[in-house]
Protein backbone atom coordinates (compact mmCIF):
# COMPACT_ATOMS: atom_id res chain seq x y z
CA UNK A 1 0.00 0.00 0.00
CA UNK A 2 1.55 3.87 -0.85
CA UNK A 3 1.99 5.86 1.82
CA UNK A 4 1.61 9.57 1.69
CA UNK A 5 1.65 11.82 4.75
CA UNK A 6 -0.07 14.86 4.55
CA UNK A 7 1.81 17.34 7.45
CA UNK A 8 0.20 20.42 8.88
CA UNK A 9 3.65 21.91 9.95
CA UNK A 10 1.62 25.01 11.94
CA UNK A 11 0.07 22.36 14.14
CA UNK A 12 0.38 22.99 17.89
CA UNK A 13 2.13 26.49 17.12
CA UNK A 14 4.69 24.85 14.90
CA UNK A 15 6.01 22.31 16.39
CA UNK A 16 4.53 19.81 14.22
CA UNK A 17 7.25 20.50 11.88
CA UNK A 18 9.88 19.64 14.52
CA UNK A 19 7.53 16.47 15.18
CA UNK A 20 7.73 15.49 11.43
CA UNK A 21 11.35 16.02 11.11
CA UNK A 22 11.87 13.15 13.75
CA UNK A 23 9.20 11.26 12.02
CA UNK A 24 10.93 11.64 8.30
CA UNK A 25 14.21 10.52 10.21
CA UNK A 26 12.94 7.29 11.75
CA UNK A 27 11.00 6.79 8.49
CA UNK A 28 14.54 7.11 6.53
CA UNK A 29 16.74 5.10 8.63
CA UNK A 30 13.70 2.42 8.37
CA UNK A 31 14.08 2.69 4.53
CA UNK A 32 10.26 3.26 4.67
CA UNK A 33 8.84 4.23 0.77
CA UNK A 34 6.46 7.25 1.43
CA UNK A 35 5.32 10.52 -0.51
CA UNK A 36 5.18 13.65 2.10
CA UNK A 37 2.62 16.62 1.07
CA UNK A 38 2.85 19.83 3.56
CA UNK A 39 -0.55 22.39 4.14
CA UNK A 40 0.77 26.14 3.27
CA UNK A 41 -2.77 27.30 5.04
CA UNK A 42 -5.92 26.92 6.45
CA UNK A 43 -8.15 24.57 4.29
CA UNK A 44 -5.16 22.70 2.23
CA UNK A 45 -5.65 19.60 4.00
CA UNK A 46 -8.71 19.18 2.52
CA UNK A 47 -7.20 20.13 -1.33
CA UNK A 48 -4.30 17.86 -1.00
CA UNK A 49 -6.36 14.62 0.17
CA UNK A 50 -8.68 15.22 -2.54
CA UNK A 51 -5.45 15.69 -5.09
CA UNK A 52 -3.85 12.25 -3.56
CA UNK A 53 -7.51 10.26 -4.14
CA UNK A 54 -8.35 11.82 -7.76
CA UNK A 55 -4.57 10.48 -8.31
CA UNK A 56 -4.15 7.62 -7.02
CA UNK A 57 -6.70 4.41 -7.94
CA UNK A 58 -4.49 1.61 -6.10
CA UNK A 59 -4.46 1.41 -2.46
CA UNK A 60 -3.27 4.03 -0.39
CA UNK A 61 -2.71 4.88 3.03
CA UNK A 62 -2.59 9.05 4.10
CA UNK A 63 -1.42 9.49 7.24
CA UNK A 64 -2.49 13.13 9.01
CA UNK A 65 0.00 14.32 10.70
CA UNK A 66 -1.14 17.49 12.97
CA UNK A 67 -4.31 18.18 15.26
CA UNK A 68 -7.76 17.31 15.44
CA UNK A 69 -7.96 20.41 12.54
CA UNK A 70 -5.94 18.77 10.52
CA UNK A 71 -7.59 15.19 10.28
CA UNK A 72 -11.27 16.95 9.70
CA UNK A 73 -9.86 18.64 6.17
CA UNK A 74 -8.54 15.30 5.44
CA UNK A 75 -11.70 13.57 6.01
CA UNK A 76 -13.42 16.26 4.48
CA UNK A 77 -11.01 15.63 0.90
CA UNK A 78 -11.69 12.01 1.05
CA UNK A 79 -15.25 11.50 0.88
CA UNK A 80 -15.33 7.49 1.91
CA UNK A 81 -13.52 6.87 -1.01
CA UNK A 82 -12.79 2.34 -1.05
CA UNK A 83 -8.97 2.25 -1.74
CA UNK A 84 -7.77 4.92 1.03
CA UNK A 85 -6.99 4.34 4.93
CA UNK A 86 -6.30 6.71 7.09
CA UNK A 87 -3.82 6.87 9.57
CA UNK A 88 -3.26 9.89 11.87
CA UNK A 89 -0.09 11.01 14.21
CA UNK A 90 -1.04 13.35 16.76
CA UNK A 91 1.30 16.59 16.68
CA UNK A 92 -1.82 19.03 17.72
CA UNK A 93 -2.84 20.51 20.84
CA UNK A 94 -5.67 18.73 21.71
CA UNK A 95 -5.97 15.32 19.80
CA UNK A 96 -8.96 14.24 20.49
CA UNK A 97 -9.12 12.10 17.37
CA UNK A 98 -6.10 10.38 18.78
CA UNK A 99 -7.78 9.73 22.38
CA UNK A 100 -10.98 8.32 20.55
CA UNK A 101 -8.90 5.75 18.27
CA UNK A 102 -6.72 4.96 21.43
CA UNK A 103 -3.45 6.33 19.14
CA UNK A 104 -0.61 6.85 21.45
CA UNK A 105 0.01 10.67 21.50
CA UNK A 106 3.43 9.93 21.30
CA UNK A 107 3.84 10.79 17.65
CA UNK A 108 6.80 8.21 17.48
CA UNK A 109 4.85 5.56 19.31
CA UNK A 110 2.06 6.31 16.85
CA UNK A 111 4.40 5.79 14.29
CA UNK A 112 5.39 2.82 15.05
CA UNK A 113 2.30 1.07 15.57
CA UNK A 114 1.14 2.38 12.38
CA UNK A 115 4.02 0.84 10.67
CA UNK A 116 3.89 -2.67 12.64
CA UNK A 117 0.72 -3.02 13.41
CA UNK A 118 -1.58 -1.51 10.45
CA UNK A 119 -5.16 -3.29 11.35
CA UNK A 120 -7.58 -1.34 9.21
CA UNK A 121 -10.99 -0.66 11.28
CA UNK A 122 -14.53 0.69 10.53
CA UNK A 123 -14.60 4.15 11.85
CA UNK A 124 -17.74 6.41 11.66
CA UNK A 125 -17.83 9.92 10.37
CA UNK A 126 -20.66 12.12 10.92
CA UNK A 127 -22.10 14.24 7.83
CA UNK A 128 -23.48 18.09 8.37
CA UNK A 129 -25.57 20.84 6.74
CA UNK A 130 -27.46 23.84 7.35
CA UNK A 131 -29.79 26.54 5.51
CA UNK A 132 -26.62 28.64 6.23
CA UNK A 133 -23.10 26.46 6.17
CA UNK A 134 -21.96 24.11 3.81
CA UNK A 135 -22.16 20.97 3.92
CA UNK A 136 -19.18 18.54 5.76
CA UNK A 137 -18.14 15.88 7.26
CA UNK A 138 -16.82 15.20 11.29
CA UNK A 139 -14.16 12.61 13.00
CA UNK A 140 -15.30 14.02 16.52
CA UNK A 141 -17.82 15.92 17.65
CA UNK A 142 -19.81 18.45 16.11
CA UNK A 143 -21.92 21.21 18.46
CA UNK A 144 -23.71 24.40 19.04
CA UNK A 145 -23.67 26.99 21.61
CA UNK A 146 -21.38 27.86 24.23
CA UNK A 147 -18.36 25.63 23.10
CA UNK A 148 -18.48 26.63 19.35
CA UNK A 149 -18.07 29.94 20.57
CA UNK A 150 -15.19 28.73 23.42
CA UNK A 151 -13.67 26.80 19.86
CA UNK A 152 -14.01 30.44 18.04
CA UNK A 153 -12.28 32.23 21.08
CA UNK A 154 -9.33 29.71 21.64
CA UNK A 155 -8.70 29.61 17.58
CA UNK A 156 -8.39 33.15 17.61
CA UNK A 157 -6.46 33.64 20.45
CA UNK A 158 -3.06 35.11 21.07
CA UNK A 159 -2.91 33.01 24.58
CA UNK A 160 -2.85 30.00 22.32
CA UNK A 161 1.16 30.14 21.40
CA UNK A 162 1.70 31.17 24.76
CA UNK A 163 0.20 28.19 26.27
CA UNK A 164 1.51 26.29 23.55
CA UNK A 165 4.86 27.45 24.71
CA UNK A 166 4.47 26.58 28.53
CA UNK A 167 3.09 22.75 27.32
CA UNK A 168 -0.14 23.81 28.91
CA UNK A 169 -1.71 23.99 25.18
CA UNK A 170 -5.14 22.68 26.45
CA UNK A 171 -5.31 25.03 29.54
CA UNK A 172 -5.84 27.45 26.50
CA UNK A 173 -9.70 26.12 26.78
CA UNK A 174 -9.74 26.43 30.61
CA UNK A 175 -8.65 29.90 30.86
CA UNK A 176 -11.64 30.76 27.88
CA UNK A 177 -14.28 28.92 29.43
CA UNK A 178 -14.33 30.75 32.35
CA UNK A 179 -13.47 34.32 30.94
CA UNK A 180 -16.73 33.42 28.55
CA UNK A 181 -18.55 31.71 31.49
CA UNK A 182 -19.76 34.88 32.73
CA UNK A 183 -20.94 36.94 29.22
CA UNK A 184 -22.68 34.04 27.05
CA UNK A 185 -26.19 33.90 27.32
CA UNK A 186 -28.18 30.85 27.07
CA UNK A 187 -30.82 30.13 24.88
CA UNK A 188 -34.11 28.14 23.72
CA UNK A 189 -32.40 24.92 21.73
CA UNK A 190 -34.96 22.48 20.06
CA UNK A 191 -33.50 18.58 18.80
CA UNK A 192 -35.13 16.65 16.92
CA UNK A 193 -33.40 13.31 17.16
CA UNK A 194 -34.96 10.30 15.14
CA UNK A 195 -38.19 12.17 14.34
CA UNK A 196 -38.60 12.63 18.44
CA UNK A 197 -38.65 16.75 19.76
CA UNK A 198 -37.26 18.19 22.70
CA UNK A 199 -36.95 21.86 23.64
CA UNK A 200 -34.50 22.78 26.25
CA UNK A 201 -34.58 26.18 27.83
CA UNK A 202 -31.90 28.12 28.68
CA UNK A 203 -29.64 25.78 26.88
CA UNK A 204 -25.96 26.28 27.00
CA UNK A 205 -24.69 23.85 24.39
CA UNK A 206 -25.74 20.87 22.30
CA UNK A 207 -22.67 18.50 21.43
CA UNK A 208 -23.44 16.10 19.30
CA UNK A 209 -20.06 13.01 19.75
CA UNK A 210 -18.77 10.32 17.71
CA UNK A 211 -16.43 9.39 20.52
CA UNK A 212 -16.36 10.56 24.01
CA UNK A 213 -13.68 13.04 24.19
CA UNK A 214 -13.51 16.98 22.80
CA UNK A 215 -11.96 20.19 23.77
CA UNK A 216 -8.58 18.15 24.52
CA UNK A 217 -9.65 15.09 26.74
CA UNK A 218 -13.06 16.46 28.05
CA UNK A 219 -14.99 13.15 28.23
CA UNK A 220 -18.19 14.70 26.98
CA UNK A 221 -19.96 11.73 25.86
CA UNK A 222 -18.60 8.83 28.06
CA UNK A 223 -20.59 6.28 26.13
CA UNK A 224 -20.37 7.28 22.61
CA UNK A 225 -18.97 4.63 20.18
CA UNK A 226 -17.38 5.75 16.96
CA UNK A 227 -17.90 1.79 15.12
CA UNK A 228 -22.31 1.79 16.55
CA UNK A 229 -23.51 3.76 13.72
CA UNK A 230 -24.91 6.31 16.10
CA UNK A 231 -23.80 9.34 17.38
CA UNK A 232 -24.12 10.95 21.21
CA UNK A 233 -26.32 14.15 21.59
CA UNK A 234 -25.44 15.81 24.80
CA UNK A 235 -27.17 19.41 25.89
CA UNK A 236 -26.24 20.97 28.93
CA UNK A 237 -28.99 23.45 30.13
CA UNK A 238 -30.98 25.30 33.06
CA UNK A 239 -28.05 25.31 34.54
CA UNK A 240 -26.33 28.47 37.10
CA UNK A 241 -22.31 30.03 35.70
CA UNK A 242 -21.32 28.36 38.94
CA UNK A 243 -22.60 24.90 38.20
CA UNK A 244 -21.20 24.92 34.78
CA UNK A 245 -17.95 25.43 35.80
CA UNK A 246 -18.24 22.67 38.20
CA UNK A 247 -19.55 20.57 35.04
CA UNK A 248 -16.71 21.52 33.19
CA UNK A 249 -14.46 19.77 35.84
CA UNK A 250 -16.41 17.03 36.22
CA UNK A 251 -16.41 16.37 32.24
CA UNK A 252 -13.02 15.02 32.67
CA UNK A 253 -14.09 11.89 33.90
CA UNK A 254 -17.37 12.10 32.82
CA UNK A 255 -19.14 12.85 35.87
CA UNK A 256 -20.84 15.40 34.62
CA UNK A 257 -23.36 13.02 33.07
CA UNK A 258 -25.16 12.51 36.77
CA UNK A 259 -26.29 16.21 36.89
CA UNK A 260 -29.87 16.84 35.89
CA UNK A 261 -28.81 19.50 33.90
CA UNK A 262 -27.04 17.38 31.51
CA UNK A 263 -29.57 14.91 29.02
CA UNK A 264 -27.99 12.50 26.64
CA UNK A 265 -29.77 11.76 23.74
CA UNK A 266 -28.62 8.08 20.80
CA UNK A 267 -29.56 8.64 17.14
CA UNK A 268 -28.45 8.84 13.94
CA UNK A 269 -30.35 11.98 12.45
CA UNK A 270 -30.19 15.12 14.34
CA UNK A 271 -31.50 18.54 13.86
CA UNK A 272 -30.96 21.38 16.12
CA UNK A 273 -32.37 25.00 15.86
CA UNK A 274 -32.51 27.53 18.31
CA UNK A 275 -33.91 30.88 19.30
CA UNK A 276 -30.93 32.46 18.55
CA UNK A 277 -27.98 32.17 15.42
CA UNK A 278 -26.13 30.09 17.47
CA UNK A 279 -21.89 29.72 16.52
CA UNK A 280 -20.80 26.28 15.16
CA UNK A 281 -17.83 23.93 15.32
CA UNK A 282 -16.79 20.62 13.96
CA UNK A 283 -13.86 19.24 15.25
CA UNK A 284 -12.89 22.38 17.41
CA UNK A 285 -13.40 24.04 13.51
CA UNK A 286 -15.37 26.95 13.27
CA UNK A 287 -18.26 26.46 10.80
CA UNK A 288 -20.64 29.20 10.91
CA UNK A 289 -23.69 29.81 12.77
CA UNK A 290 -27.13 28.58 12.65
CA UNK A 291 -29.61 25.79 12.31
CA UNK A 292 -27.46 22.34 11.67
CA UNK A 293 -28.65 18.54 10.67
CA UNK A 294 -26.32 15.70 11.26
CA UNK A 295 -26.35 12.26 10.22
CA UNK A 296 -24.46 9.20 11.18
CA UNK A 297 -24.05 6.56 8.62
CA UNK A 298 -21.27 6.74 6.95
CA UNK A 299 -17.59 4.61 7.49
CA UNK A 300 -14.16 5.60 6.70
CA UNK A 301 -11.19 2.91 7.03
CA UNK A 302 -8.41 3.78 9.61
CA UNK A 303 -5.48 2.57 11.16
CA UNK A 304 -6.73 2.39 15.44
CA UNK A 305 -5.01 1.04 18.02
CA UNK A 306 -6.80 -2.14 19.04
CA UNK A 307 -10.59 -1.34 19.90
CA UNK A 308 -11.64 2.26 18.95
CA UNK A 309 -13.63 4.94 20.87
CA UNK A 310 -13.38 2.66 24.23
CA UNK A 311 -13.43 4.63 27.81
CA UNK A 312 -12.82 3.47 30.89
CA UNK A 313 -15.84 4.26 32.42
N1 LIG B 1 0.55 25.74 6.93
C1 LIG B 1 -0.46 26.23 7.67
N2 LIG B 1 -0.36 27.46 8.23
C2 LIG B 1 -1.33 27.93 9.03
N3 LIG B 1 -2.47 27.24 9.36
C3 LIG B 1 -2.60 26.01 8.82
C4 LIG B 1 -1.61 25.44 7.96
N4 LIG B 1 -2.03 24.20 7.60
C5 LIG B 1 -3.22 24.02 8.20
N5 LIG B 1 -3.57 25.09 8.94
C6 LIG B 1 -4.73 25.25 9.84
O1 LIG B 1 -4.24 25.06 11.17
C7 LIG B 1 -5.37 24.88 12.01
C8 LIG B 1 -5.00 24.14 13.26
O2 LIG B 1 -4.55 22.86 12.94
P1 LIG B 1 -4.76 21.65 13.93
O3 LIG B 1 -6.15 21.66 14.48
O4 LIG B 1 -4.33 20.42 13.24
O5 LIG B 1 -3.75 21.93 15.13
P2 LIG B 1 -4.02 22.39 16.61
O6 LIG B 1 -5.06 23.46 16.64
O7 LIG B 1 -2.69 22.67 17.20
O8 LIG B 1 -4.57 21.04 17.27
P3 LIG B 1 -6.00 20.58 17.89
O9 LIG B 1 -7.07 20.91 16.90
O10 LIG B 1 -5.85 19.10 18.08
O11 LIG B 1 -6.17 21.32 19.17
C9 LIG B 1 -6.41 24.21 11.14
O12 LIG B 1 -7.56 25.03 11.16
C10 LIG B 1 -5.79 24.20 9.74
O13 LIG B 1 -6.72 24.57 8.74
Amino acid sequence: MKLIFIVNPAAKNGRARKVWRKLEKLLQSSNIPHDVLFTAKAGDGVKLARQVVARESGRVMIVAVGGDGTIHEIINGIESSDNVVIGYIPAGTGNDFARGTNISRHAEKALHHLLSHPKVSRYDIGTYGGSQISEGQFVNNIGCGFDAHIAQKVNASKWKPFFNRLFLGKFVYVFYLVKELFFYQPTRIRLQVDGKSHTFERAWFATIANHPYYGGGMKIAPFAKADDGALDVVVVHNVSRLKILLLFVTVFWGGHRKMKEVTMVVGKKIHIDADDVLPLHADGESIGAGNITVSAGKTIHIIANGSINTTDE
